[in-house]
């Protein structure tokens, strides 16, 4: 038996467990004082989380009998009153284009020297959450903040150390509604973004906020929330995490992903709830769209074309944006562009070229439209997001005083809901399977973000996939592009899976096909899109296949 596995445990607090495998670098980040600050914020919170969920799971009810999201009349009076967010701290001031990616170590360290003015680091859409990569994570980000991080590609012997000059950290946790499954606090699941922000925050708040925040921080994105009451929660996690840190309340600060239908109806609540401890808001345009598709899954008058068709330029995409730009830029703060799906193509310079005129014409539209900044997948991409967003800013960190889009103030319900135009085809249908696949594929075995046909695809880019397939054949709908008159069935679906099974096949290879998670990835993916009830998300019924329990005595209790 290996001893470090199985003779050591991690040292907790009364009432804690941990059921992931014993290292001991892990043991540096879950000492006993940092998992009681994340056991007392547990504690504290679990109940307002639970009904932050009920509360979703009842707004659900009301839109599949037919309700439609829109502007709450009990808070009409946020919405119009003038009030304004803190000030932007320095540190936070200047964030033309942000780098994202998984808290993998390699990455980290290409990220932070990208040339990005921010660098998300992301337990979320981009990292498969598996207690390595969590863990690892947490390990890196702390080696990150401390500025000793280094890796050695062993294959290539290449060294990876920070430059002088890197980007600000952003952290993003997982949403509200994932639970972390090698935790047990008092017999139940961790919460998993508490697990995130709770371990990041105690190991790195001090470092943070002297070499990087110039006195603010940590920094934060948050993901995936659906009203203001979850983001009164954060605020509260926020204030508590300050009081017991001894630092001055405001100094943690967050910019929200408004990624849901729902939230588009709770901008001015959302940064309301925040106001301290706003750095602003983000357009999560994937999520967006998945979240969609989600909140009409029971209204067949409201399908969405084909994926590749519902760009930034649609109505309700469009409006989305611009009410985002004025909703911040009036409350004082950033207002954040999205993820161009496109990445560098390595191997054919004109489609290579094709792809960063589109990513340049979607960041062109983003800073003319007022955001302050804008996302990119991928380190090859900064220099044409920075040049953009440079030609049109000048010298200016931001557009928050300059571009007020007073013009959006007029924004309604039915701009933000307006169904996109567009067709549906097979090779939508075919697309939507073999992307779908490919990713539970990866994501089973530890991968969270990937290339896949020259896109960047991670949890929200997969989740559109799916539930486009189960809404296709829930309605059986007509693929009305393709001029043939097909009707999605279970049959044609079969067919599709079996089709697009055998490409990917002839794609990958049989040997990594048979070594990879590939079938079981195609039964999950299959079984999601065909079950008589949409699932939430694709990733909490896929997270049971990652959680790997160790003996009980992995820790003491
Ligand atoms: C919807 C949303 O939530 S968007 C936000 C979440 N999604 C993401 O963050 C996606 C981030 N991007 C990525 O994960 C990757 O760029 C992918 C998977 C899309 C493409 O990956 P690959 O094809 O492996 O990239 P590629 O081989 O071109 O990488 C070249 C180099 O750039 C590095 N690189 C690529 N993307 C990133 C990134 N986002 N951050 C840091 N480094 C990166 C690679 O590590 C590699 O470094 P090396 O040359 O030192 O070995
Ligand atoms: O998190 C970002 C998104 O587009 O989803
Ligand atoms: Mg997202």
């Amino acid at each position: 038996m290996d001893l470090v596995t199985y003779g050591s445990y991690y040292d907790v607090p009364e009432g804690v467990d941990i059921r992931g495998r014993y290292d001991a670098e892990f043991a540096k980040i879950l000492t006993k004082d940092a998992l009681k600050f994340v056991t007392d914020l547990h504690r504290e919170f679990r109940n307002h989380i639970k009904y932050a969920l009920e509360r979703r799971r009842e707004a659900k009810r009301r839109y599949n009998e037919g309700a439609l999201p829109g502007f709450d009349p009990a808070t009409r009076y946020i919405r119009e009153q003038e009030w304004v967010c803190a000030p932007v701290p320095p540190a936070a001031a200047d964030r033309k284009v942000e780098i994202t990616g998984p808290v993998e170590r390699k990455m980290i360290i290409n990220a932070l020297n990208s040339g990005a003015k921010v660098f998300m680091a992301d337990f979320e859409d981009a990292l498969s959450p598996s207690w390595e990569n969590l863990m690892r994570g947490q390990v890196n980000l702390k080696d990150a903040v401390d500025g000793t991080i280094s890796f050695h590609d062993k294959v290539r012997n290449r060294v990876y150390k920070l430059n002088d000059q890197t980007a600000k950290l952003f952290v993003r946790p997982r949403g509200w509604h994932l639970p972390e499954a090698h935790i047990l606090i008092d017999g139940e699941p961790a919460t998993g973004c508490l697990v995130d922000f709770g371990l990041f925050f105690y190991h790195n708040h001090s470092e943070f906020r002297r070499t990087q925040g110039a006195g603010f921080g940590p920094f934060f994105y948050l993901p995936k929330m659906e009203h203001s009451r979850e983001a009164k929660i954060w605020n509260n996690v926020f204030e508590k995490a300050e009081k017991v840190a001894g630092i001055e309340r405001g100094s943690i600060r967050a910019t929200v992903l408004i990624e849901t239908l729902p939230a588009v109806f709770q901008m001015n609540e959302i940064l309301y709830e925040l106001k301290e401890h706003s750095v602003g808001l983000n357009c999560g345009r994937w999520d967006y769209i998945f979240s969609y598709v989600k909140t009409f899954q029971a209204h067949p008058d409201r399908l969405l074309p084909d994926r590749v068709q519902v760009g930034m330029t649609q109505h309700f995409m469009k409006s989305y944006s611009d009410l985002l730009i004025r909703t911040c830029h009036r409350r004082g703060v950033h207002a954040m562009g999205g993820m161009s799906a496109q990445i560098p193509i390595k191997e054919d310079p004109v489609a290579n070229e094709l792809a960063l005129e589109l990513v340049r014409k979607d960041k062109l539209r983003e800073v003319k439209a007022g955001h302050d900044g804008t996302w990119a997948a991928h380190p090859g991409l900064i220099p044409a997001c920075m040049e953009v967003f440079n030609n049109n800013m000048g010298n200016a960190p931001n557009q928050i005083e300059t571009s007020k889009r007073e013009d959006a103030a007029n924004i309604t319900e039915q701009d933000l809901l307006q169904i996109p135009r567009g067709v549906r085809t097979m090779e939508g249908l075919r697309l939507n399977t073999r992307v779908g696949i490919q990713y539970v594929a990866a994501w089973l075995t530890g991968i969270g973000s990937v290339p896949l046909y020259n896109l960047m695809e991670d949890a929200a880019t997969a989740e559109i996939s799916r539930v486009q397939n189960w809404q296709w054949l829930r309605y059986g709908v007509e693929l009305n592009g393709d001029e043939l008159g097909v009707k999605v069935s279970r049959e044609l679906f079969g067919r599709v899976v079996e089709e697009e099974m055998a490409r990917i096949e002839k794609e990958v290879g049989t040997e990594k096909l048979k070594r990879g998670m590939y079938r079981e990835a195609c039964k999950i993916f299959t079984s999601q899109c065909t079950s008589p009830a949409l699932d939430d998300f694709l990733t909490l019924d896929a997270y049971n296949y990652i959680v790997l329990h160790h003996p009980k005595e992995s820790s003491k209790l």
